[in-house]
């Protein structure tokens, strides 16, 4: 696995032929994480960035969270060539939805959650500092603010009272990052990212770059699920199956900066002339559609979009 390089960025220019895609986890991502979910909103730097993106009609920008539409819409909203996702994929808004929220599946059964609910109550009575979060199709608890081994050993205890009480309720239990986890098992990140890459091919203007970006276990489903040819980045550590790493959000922030202002740093040259390099298109079925060789080789190393006597600017 490779740390991401800046040079990748070049794939996202707006002198780069073709729509470019952007799947984006939040918390963790794009976001530090704070103490209370409430507190973890964009800094004015994200903002700006945002911004700069969403003015660039050659991008399409996926951010794909676990928040709940509420949140979402809260700190989004200016944005909107942005397409929003929710709770892990339950809803949707954007500009092909008329911006108004639709949900992925509208049959998603969220009736397990009154059961979960108790469960959850009964470990935040006896668990200082934890708290849950509800959300529309899924149940959080929270042990951030807990003591550390305690939160971690109570942790643990829950994961294992949901899973021998859950039986086979339509839903899924996960650990995220000091958060115990319970979802609608109809919602997945990977099929978002799958409908989004199928809806783009099927209006004949399949995305010529993709980037996915994410920290968490729910994110590895985009990795799995993004094309073949897809630029997929775990940010911090942890196993994974995505082929890049970046060390954390601030460093996430620094490269989405590098596409939005359209230089690279210490290099400042304008990325290879759209005429010099056939797009690469991509298909759900793992292949990438008029490919030519020198395109293929472009992706083993993306240093190859620089002009030959520049020295590569390395992370
Ligand atoms: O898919 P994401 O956008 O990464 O959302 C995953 C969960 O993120 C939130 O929890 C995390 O961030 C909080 C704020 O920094 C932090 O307090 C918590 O410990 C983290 O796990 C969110 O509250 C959850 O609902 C999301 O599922």
């Amino acid at each position: 696995m490779q740390m991401l390089r800046d040079s990748v960025a070049c794939m996202f220019f707006s002198s780069t032929p073709g729509t470019k895609a952007l799947f984006l986890d939040y918390d963790g991502t794009l976001r530090e994480f704070e103490k209370r979910p409430e507190a973890a909103v964009p800094s004015e730097e994200a903002h700006e960035i945002f911004h700069l993106l969403n003015s660039r009609e050659d991008l399409k920008v996926f951010i794909v969270s676990g928040r709940n539409k509420e949140f979402l819409e809260d700190q989004f909203r200016a944005y909107n060539s942005f397409t929003l996702i929710a709770e892990h994929g339950f809803t949707k808004r954007g500009p092909d939805t008329g911006h108004k929220w639709r949900p992925f599946n509208p049959f998603t059964d969220t009736e397990w959650m009154v059961k979960v609910r108790i469960i959850l109550e009964f470990f935040t009575r006896c668990t200082p500092g934890s708290h849950i979060e509800e959300k529309h199709s899924a149940i959080v608890w929270h042990y951030r603010e807990c003591d550390e081994e305690y939160g971690q050993f109570k942790a643990k205890e829950l994961m294992h009272q949901l899973a021998t009480s859950l039986g086979n309720m339509p839903c899924q239990i996960s650990q995220g990052s000091k958060i115990v986890e319970v979802a609608s098992l109809s919602v997945k990140k990977g099929l978002v990212v799958r409908a989004a890459i199928t809806q783009q091919e099927t209006q004949s203007e399949p995305f010529a770059e993709v980037l996915v970006m994410g920290d968490d276990r729910t994110d590895e489903s985009m990795f799995l699920d993004a094309p073949q040819g897809a630029w997929t980045v775990k940010v911090g550590p942890g196993e994974t199956s995505a082929k890049h790493r970046l060390k954390g959000p601030a460093e996430v922030r620094r490269f989405l900066r590098i596409i939005a202002d359209q230089k690279l740093p210490s290099t400042a040259m304008s990325p290879v002339s759209p005429s010099s390099k056939t797009p690469k298109f991509f298909s759900m079925d793992g292949r990438k559609e008029n490919v030519s060789q020198e395109d293929d080789d472009a992706d083993d190393d993306p240093l190859d979009c620089l002009p030959e006597t520049e020295e590569p600017n390395q992370m």
